[in-house]
């Protein structure tokens, strides 16, 4: 699914406008009644309403919210914030037609702010996607009456005080709602960690805004979907083999890690790898033999890491279709001179994690070693390591995105809504995961199952977008029978379910 530019949403609302075609008021009225039928599929009528409305056309959708609730016998209680002499004609509108069957309140300073109650539930349509400067004055206030106040908040569209997809600044006043019901396709600021506070959970509601026009509107973010996926994995044929599904190598493990090890071999197989090699130190060779009968295991020299000698009688780099490196290798001198080796070696994209990603941060010149293709995985503080510290998440995109696109990396930088950045400069979000995922080794997963991916002839951008989704996705399976809280890494192991 496209993520569009604020710029690019308004253009599609006026496309939709005279190409539908559709009165501006009635797609207004489309967008209340949908965010009414998702309001009453959730909240009964128990619950008194408090609706918060500005004076452009989010305040426009607020008004006909309230009317429709309203003739639907649900307890409403309107309020206008008078923040500027104009409104909005389609504003005029509705607010002709609310005040036909209903009062108005106006809120033109602090006294006119209502004490809004425990089990009420506040509707934000004070300021929508028109947001163009800082909130201020009164709006301010009653943004932070609504946020400090028990009550159940809602924005209509997005938080009022939140831009869409820029930076706000340093001591933004911006509603803080447990639910963000949109209209449009999903925004960029509602995928970013550090706005997590300003969108609640979020829920898209379909107006019927011109897929014409989205199909043709380009966009260089991509916010993932279960139907895109479906498209993305290879059925089996009925004569295939073992050979048919690529032979992986993973060099995983050091001593007091080898539990890393284990969790990204036992995920790569359950990806669907046809072979499985896995190096590890000596120590970890009965391990590794006991706890993944189905791997092969290939001892390093070395007893306690990884060191690449002596060069033990192992099949050339090349026979492998896929090598996966890092969980758990720690950052020995040692283990650097291995790595480096085996980036000069390798010809083929990598999946490279955890320490090797530590290692490369410290040792720059190996960048330029790594194969065009290979997919990282680092998390925000080793993506830090690799790049520079950010000053906002918009920022931190524009790293990821010049990195990725420098040196031809897939670069997959973990969290919620992962971020996928290829060599192409496209970025892709997940929408799979949850919190329950925040716990040691689940990362070491997500390797074994790239690895997998790659092994078996995915494209790297293919493979990162569709590993991260299913990884995501058995996090989620997972959760429903643990719950978030009990969910360990190899329960997202167990979960997968590649159909
Ligand atoms: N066809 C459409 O355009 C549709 C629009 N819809 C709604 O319309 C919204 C966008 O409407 P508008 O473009 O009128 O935008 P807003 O409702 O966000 O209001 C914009 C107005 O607020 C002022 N403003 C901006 N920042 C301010 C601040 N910090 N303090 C005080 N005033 C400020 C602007 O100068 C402008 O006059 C969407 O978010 C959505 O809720 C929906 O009805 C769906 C259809
Ligand atoms: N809140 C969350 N929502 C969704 N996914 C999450 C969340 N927290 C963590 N994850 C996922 O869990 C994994 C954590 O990886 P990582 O930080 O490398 O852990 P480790 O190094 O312990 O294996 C990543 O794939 C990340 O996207
Ligand atoms: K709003």
């Amino acid at each position: 699914m496209k993520i569009l530019s604020v710029e690019q949403t308004r253009t599609l609302d006026q496309y939709t406008i005279e190409h539908e075609p559709i009165a501006p008021i009635n797609l207004m009225e489309r967008a209340a009644q949908a965010f009414t039928d998702w309001y009453t599929a959730r909240f009964d009528k128990s619950r008194p309403v408090r609706i918060f409305c500005g004076l452009g056309n989010n305040g426009g959708d607020g008004l006909a919210i309230a009317r429709l609730l309203t003739q639907l016998e649900y307890s409403v209680q309107t309020y206008v914030v008078r923040y500027a002499p104009r409104e909005s004609e389609d504003f005029m509108h509705n607010h002709r037609r609310l005040k036909l069957i209903s009062s108005i309140t106006y809120i033109e300073n602090e006294r006119d702010i209502p004490v809004i109650r425990n089990r009420e539930v506040a509707i934000d349509a004070i300021l929508g996607l028109g947001l163009s400067r800082t909130t201020e004055g009164i709006v301010q206030s009653v943004i932070d009456a609504i946020n400090h106040s028990p009550a159940t908040v809602i924005a209509v569209d997005i938080a009022s005080g939140l831009f869409a997809d820029t930076a706000n600044g340093p001591n933004s006043t911006i509603i803080q709602p447990d639910y963000t019901v949109t209209f449009h396709l999903p925004k960029l600021a509602f995928l970013q960690p550090t706005l997590g506070l300003y969108v609640g959970e979020w829920h898209w509601v379909d107006i019927g805004l011109s897929r014409a026009f989205i199909e043709r509107t380009p966009t260089t973010y991509f916010y993932t979907t279960e139907k895109e996926v479906r498209h993305l994995l290879r059925p089996r044929n009925r004569f295939s083999h073992k050979g048919s599904f690529g032979h992986a190598l993973l060099l995983v493990g050091s001593y007091g890690k080898m539990g890393a090890g284990v969790l990204a071999s036992r995920a790569c197989l359950r990806s669907g790898v046809g072979l499985l090699t896995v190096q590890v130190p000596r120590c970890g060779y009965e391990i590794l033999q006991t706890t993944v009968p189905e791997a092969m295991c290939q001892p390093d020299g070395h007893l306690h890491i990884l060191s690449g000698q002596p060069d033990l009688e192992a099949p050339e780099l090349s026979t492998y279709s896929a090598i996966g490196v890092g969980p758990g290798i720690g950052t020995a001198p040692e283990t650097l001179a291995m790595l480096r080796k085996l980036l000069s070696e390798a010809q083929k994209p990598m999946v490279i994690d955890a320490d090797a990603i530590n290692l490369i941060a410290k040792n720059r010149d190996l960048i330029d070693k790594i194969p065009k293709n290979s997919i990282l995985t680092p998390h925000p503080k080793e993506f830090e390591r690799l790049t520079r510290r950010w000053t906002s998440d918009y920022d931190k995109l524009g790293i990821l995105r010049d990195f990725a696109q420098r040196n031809r990396f897939v670069v997959v930088l973990k969290g919620a809504h992962t971020a996928i950045a290829t060599p192409d400069g496209t970025t892709h979000f997940n929408s799979t995961g949850n919190p329950g995922m925040s716990t040691g080794g689940t990362g070491d997963v997500l390797t074994g199952i790239l690895t997998a991916l790659i092994a078996q002839g995915y494209d790297p951008v293919e493979a990162a977008v569709l590993g991260v989704f299913e990884h995501g996705r058995a996090g989620d399976r997972a959760a429903q029978n643990r719950g978030q809280i009990g969910l360990m890494a190899s329960d997202i192991t167990d979960s997968l379910r590649w159909d």
